[in-house]
């Protein structure tokens, strides 16, 4: 329009970079980062930050350089989302979880320039660098984050150290244009091997503010970190904390919930996020670990569907749950099952199922539809027809790195195709039915694994289920369910399967009960493939059960 103009007092490239700076102004003195016995303050976060950026520049990182950190919720990780991206390079956060074969596999992938390991995981990645060795690869710059003064293991540069002797004064190189990447992040590998999602500074930017505001952090929300920040960067959390002037605690050591509920306490925590995973760890803690909440606290949690009998034991505690859905390639959680007030007064059971609904798009989310994946029509609001969740909008990834084929495939259409198998209900909510990889399909019916593992969790004896399918010679496939029961309780394969029958429809009750531990990935989602390869080698039930269906 006439008179419109396009300039530097209207118009700056997004970045959270920028509420790092805010931070630092608005609640300088206050405390940004906690971990056991260190604190440091806005002030002291964003000066720790610039002198991180002014070290990584020294050591030659620049545009688009990638920076590999292979760390667990500590100060330095926090920090690192901020000086990598000041730097102009990219953060590629990995999975803690991983072994010296497949850190190899993602340093080579990605093309770190700098490569920074803190001193627990230092055998994982000097094993991945001689596979590298090895392989006549180039080797990424090698920084040790430690509690030492100086020089790391085998006279590998320290990450202190480096913040010490760094130049002062370093500038910032804020991005030219909002599009560039901010972070480079691997998804699970649930499915396949992982692949390479692009941030950009403005995607992570606008998901920030979304995460913000769905998970009702307040301003100075304190903020105690059980999700893994090489997640998604923390489904955005590390910046949303920037954003609202929050404190970020830290935890040493392993998720007990012993230590999770006295950080509760002691810290007053307001915010804090987990796999269904870890909200079953809570609900399931002995009585004598599990303390009153001091303060109300807002728990997101995502990245596999949460069973309702555990929603609806996180709300007799006393904590406030906030369920998205999401993936890698949308920043983390997209959807949230926005709550209304007047469910409040429903039946506790009747809440725990609203809530385990996915619910709707987020604010920053400009479309979120269930289509049919050939015809790309929409699904009709009925709650039971199922098509695939597809996703558009700014907070959508750009793009799959070095793939452009995968990323033309999955976002064929002008849609994100997530994979994953839902309905909408009448009120706009959508819910997940199953991942498409995972439906069971027996006497052609389709069969929810989610649906059977939520009735398999309202067994008082279940502890965690997942479900799966099982070839067989008449049906197709029937649904095997996998089980862990809780410390001294007893169940047999008969009395679950008879529980099922008495809630669901007898043809998706599990024909077979494996009493195991589930194996998991780091991100607390199910590893169905090693399920569904132990279930296929079990082979079809035999005759004479099948018939009884
Ligand atoms: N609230 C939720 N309810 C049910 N499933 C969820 C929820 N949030 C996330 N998920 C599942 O997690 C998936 C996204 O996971 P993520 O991006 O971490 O990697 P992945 O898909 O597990 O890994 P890979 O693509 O490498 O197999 C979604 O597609 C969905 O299947």
């Amino acid at each position: 329009m006439e008179g419109s103009v396009k300039c530097d007092a209207n118009y700056t490239p997004l970045t959270p970079l920028s509420f790092l700076e805010r931070a630092a102004l608005v609640y300088g003195a206050r405390t940004a980062v906690v971990f056991g016995d260190k604190e440091y303050s806005w002030r002291d976060t964003r000066e720790r930050c610039l002198a991180g950026a002014s070290a990584l520049a020294c050591l030659g990182v620049g545009r688009r350089d990638v920076v590999a950190v292979l760390a667990a919720n500590t100060p330095a990780m926090y920090e690192l989302h901020f000086s990598v991206p000041m730097t102009g390079g990219v953060l590629c956060t990995l999975n803690t979880r991983h072994d010296a074969a497949m850190v190899s596999v993602l340093l080579s992938h990605s093309e770190a320039r700098v490569f920074l390991v803190e001193s627990q995981f230092f055998a994982v990645a000097r094993d991945a660098l001689a596979v590298l060795a090895d392989a006549g690869a180039s080797l990424p710059l090698l920084v040790t984050i430690a509690d030492g003064d100086g020089i790391g293991s085998d006279g590998v540069p320290e990450y202190e150290a480096l913040l010490r002797s760094a130049p002062r004064g370093f500038g910032i190189r804020w991005p030219a244009d909002e599009c560039d990447p901010i972070s480079l992040n691997y998804t699970s590998g649930t499915t396949s091997r992982p692949k390479g999602v692009i941030y950009s500074h403005r995607g992570a930017y606008l998901n920030t503010l979304a995460a913000a505001l769905g998970n009702e952090m307040p301003t100075m929300p304190v903020y105690l970190w059980t999700v893994p920040m090489f997640h998604c960067n923390g489904w955005c959390m590390v910046w949303a904390t920037a954003a609202q002037g929050g404190t970020s605690v830290c935890m040493a050591g392993s998720l007990a919930p012993k230590t999770v509920f006295e950080h509760i306490v002691r810290h007053r925590v307001t915010n804090m996020g987990g796999a269904p995973t870890v909200l079953s760890m809570l609900v399931n803690a002995p009585a004598s670990e599990q303390r009153p909440l001091p303060v109300k606290v807002r728990v997101s949690t995502g990245g596999a569907p949460p069973p309702p009998h555990i929603l609806a034991k996180m709300d007799e505690l006393g904590f406030n749950v906030v369920h998205g859905y999401g993936l890698t390639e949308t920043y983390g959680p997209a959807t949230l099952c926005v709550w209304k007030p007047e469910w409040d007064a429903l039946p506790a059971a009747e809440r725990a199922r609203i809530r385990a609904r996915q619910g709707v798009p987020h604010v920053m989310l400009e479309g979120l539809e269930i289509k049919d994946p050939a015809t790309m029509e929409s699904v009709p609001s009925d709650g039971r027809t199922v098509g695939e969740v597809m996703l558009r909008g700014n907070t959508v990834m750009s793009g799959y790195y070095k793939d452009p084929a995968a990323t033309a495939e999955a976002m064929s259409g002008g849609w994100l195709r997530s994979g994953d198998l839902g309905v909408r209900h009448p009120d706009g909510y959508i819910q997940l039915k199953d991942r498409s990889k995972d439906i069971i399909i027996s006497g052609g019916e389709n069969i929810s694994s989610i649906e059977v593992e939520s009735a398999l969790f309202g067994h008082p004896a279940v502890l965690d289920a997942a479900v799966v399918a099982r070839p067989d010679e008449h049906w197709g496939e029937t649904p095997c369910a996998f089980v862990t029961l809780k410390d001294g309780a007893s169940a047999t394969e008969a009395d679950i399967i008879e529980f099922c029958r008495t809630r669901l429809p007898r043809y998706m009750a599990p024909k077979t009960v494996i009493f195991a531990e589930l194996p998991k990935t780091s991100t607390g989602k199910t590893q169905k493939y090693l399920l569904r390869d132990k279930a296929r080698a079990m082979g079809s039930l035999p005759k004479l059960s099948t018939s009884k269906l």
